[in-house]
């Protein structure tokens, strides 16, 4: 098997409502699309996780389509490389930008099911015919919160996640537990709170929170160590792990008691893989986070979520939690709260080609 080509794109997409958090409020949503093909004539699909800034990591969309063009791209065209484990591996000589690698890596992985006539999430190991589906709720004000959450149970989502920042936390917090009591609820704080804050987060500790996700700095494992021990609500890191090495040394340390992974944080599917296994030998719960993303990305996340120590249902939603229309066919549903995993070759959706044809906005071809 050998790459012929691969097309990078640039899609744009306002988002259905904005996307509220203390950090950034996103109106609209760039993504790149990487697709390979190989001289059989089969295409794989990646996307691109960065945003237009950076205020989630370091990447943008921008600094993703340097390192594709000037860095990955190249470097497997020079070594003829083609497959999704030697990808990873000799991108491991670059540092950092995990969302431009994860991007190329995910697309090789569709390439390699679909060459084995196989759906990706069997190929990654896994037996189950479907997932659990959860949702997060981003709203400006306590009241949209309450009136979206009203709106996505209703929907059959299984468990809800909000954000929360000391501005809003307790008010939001209690008022939707007293609406619904037996919600699996969840919070995210992207980073709002230091360690001065511990009265605060310990007040939280009253609601039955599944968890609280990231809430000091997105490079800290020492002070959520010490928070953990003054918490009873498990914490749960998303920035602070980018790799393997990053989870080891979260658990040895005590910093948290479950793992967020996103493919694109950690740089690609064989990363997530191995902190996968590493938490599951351990009976660390670990779940499949989002990044407000398009059907590619939601299909890949599909395919690892599957995996047996994902016992938390992810940030995984359909794909009308955000787009009108969304770029793969069939869009992604959720019915009764569970996605149901594609039994198609690769990802398992096909490519809405004119609808990716009108939110493009940037493409480049790159020959082999
Ligand atoms: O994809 C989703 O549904 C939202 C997931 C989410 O909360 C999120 C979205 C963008 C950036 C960071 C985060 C996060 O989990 O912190
Ligand atoms: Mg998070």
């Amino acid at each position: 098997m050998k790459i012929s080509s691969i097309v990078l794109k640039i899609i744009k997409m306002p988002l259905k409502s904005p996307f509220s958090t203390h950090l950034e409020k996103v109106l609209e949503r760039e993504a790149i699309i990487v697709e390979i093909r190989d001289r059989d004539g089969l295409r794989g699909y990646g996307e691109g996780v960065a945003f237009s800034s950076p205020w989630y990591t370091e990447e943008t969309v921008k600094t993703s389509w340097h390192m594709l063009k000037d860095f990955f791209i190249p470097e497997l065209k020079r070594h003829g490389i083609s497959t999704p484990v030697e990808a990873a591996e000799a991108f491991k000589k670059y540092r950092g930008n995990h969302m431009a690698k994860a991007a190329v890596e995910t697309a090789l992985w569709d390439l390699q099911a679909k060459r084995d006539h196989r759906p990706l999430s069997r190929l990654l190991g896994s037996v189950r015919e479907s997932i659990p589906s959860g949702v997060v709720v981003a709203a400006p004000t306590t009241e949209e919160a309450v009136r979206q959450t009203e709106a996505y149970v209703r929907d059959g989502y299984k468990r809800v996640k909000i954000k929360i920042s000391p501005d809003n936390d307790l008010k939001l917090v209690s008022e939707l537990r007293n609406r619904f009591p037996g919600l699996d609820l969840m919070a995210d704080a992207n980073s709002a709170y230091s360690l001065e804050d511990v009265g605060r987060l310990k007040a939280l500790d009253e609601f039955g929170l599944l968890m609280l996700e990231q809430p000091l700095a997105h490079d800290d494992i020492i002070d959520h160590a010490k928070l953990q021990r003054q918490l009873s609500t498990p914490i749960c890191l998303d920035e602070s792990i980018g790799s393997l090495e990053d989870a080891r040394r979260a658990v040895e340390l005590g910093s948290c008691r479950v793992i967020n992974i996103k493919i694109g944080r950690v740089g690609g599917l064989l990363e997530a893989m191995k902190i996968h296994d590493y938490c599951y030998e351990r009976n660390i719960p670990v779940w499949c986070g989002g990044m407000i993303e398009f059907g590619i990305s939601r299909a890949h996340n599909i395919a690892l979520a599957s995996l047996p120590g994902f016992t938390i249902p992810g940030d995984i939603s359909g794909s009308d939690r955000y787009w009108t229309q969304d770029i793969i066919t069939p869009e992604i549903k959720v019915n009764n709260g569970e996605i149901e995993i594609s039994r198609s070759a690769g990802i398992g959706y096909d490519i809405n080609e004119k609808r990716l044809r009108e939110v493009t906005v940037k493409e480049e071809t790159f020959a082999f």
